[in-house]
């Protein structure tokens, strides 16, 4: 039941700038997805971490890989991103940027091309319905899968930037943050701004990178993901701190 409190958190108007498609997959559509594949033999508390509940960093990266397994053709991603925008709308969130890291799956003949053009499609098949929602999409990059992999995401990108009629607006880093190296991927992140895309980059979302970020402000990033460590209390530096201030990069997480 629904009291007074939650009835106007919900109808207030909101804006959501950090929404990781596979991070947003709400119950009602887990539900759906393990009846398509029971094969799977995926429990629904596999694939969410509840209320209170602490985790650690890796084991909240295992549940991504879960719901990795239950989202791999393109009608997954159909369903899975019209439902996250209506239950978006349905929130009251009148802008939302979306961010998925294109997948390739060989066993379902998923693309990551196809897998753009899918999410795309959600977002006009949603605008079409009349939501009052204005939906954009970052392409994500999985730090964990290296440079050659980072620049083919970013020339995806570039050319989606060109041709989906502005609902491509961005690129994002994100992935493991104790996995890979960011400097390795400057070469693409450099490229994605030259282009004209907006960066928003997970950045010293765990301690001691500060060599990492310093470079990664540098670009400098449109927005920052966490950029919990930044901070010198929590073991960044005022110089980090500054190269934020300087350029008012909005920091976010979910
Ligand atoms: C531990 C936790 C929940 C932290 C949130 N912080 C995060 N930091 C970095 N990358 C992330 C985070 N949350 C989601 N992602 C990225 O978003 C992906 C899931 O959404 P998608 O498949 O890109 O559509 C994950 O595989 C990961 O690459």
């Amino acid at each position: 039941m629904e009291n007074e409190a939650d009835v106007f958190y919900r109808q207030l108007p909101k804006v959501e700038l950090h929404a990781h498609l596979n991070g947003s997959v709400s119950s009602h559509t887990i539900e759906k997805l393990i009846d398509r594949k029971p094969h799977l033999n995926i429990e629904h508390n596999m694939t969410a971490i509840g209320k209170g509940q602490r985790r650690t960093l890796d084991e909240c990266f295992q549940v991504f890989k879960v719901i990795h397994q239950l989202v791999d053709t393109e009608e997954d991603i159909l369903m899975v991103a019209t439902d996250v925008i209506r239950e978006f709308a349905a929130d009251s969130v009148k802008y939302l940027e979306l961010r998925s890291t294109p997948r390739e799956e060989k066993h379902t003949g998923l693309t990551k091309r196809r897998y753009i053009e899918t999410v795309i499609r959600a977002i006009q098949l949603c605008k079409e319905e009349g939501l009052d929602i204005d939906v954009r999409f970052l392409v994500a990059i999985d730090r964990r899968n290296g440079p050659q992999v980072a620049m083919e995401t970013v020339e995806l990108a570039e050319e989606f930037l060109l041709s989906s009629n502005g609902l491509v607006v961005g690129l994002d880093l994100s992935g493991d943050p104790t996995v890979g190296d960011g400097k390795s991927l400057l070469p693409a992140l450099e490229r994605a701004k030259n282009c004209g895309l907006k960066l928003s980059l997970h950045l010293s979302e765990v301690p001691s990178q500060l060599e990492e970020s310093d470079l990664l402000l540098n670009l400098p990033p449109d927005r920052i993901g966490h950029g919990t460590f930044l901070h010198p209390e929590v073991g960044g530096s005022q110089i980090l701190v500054d190269k934020v201030l300087k350029n008012n990069i909005p920091l976010g997480k979910t």
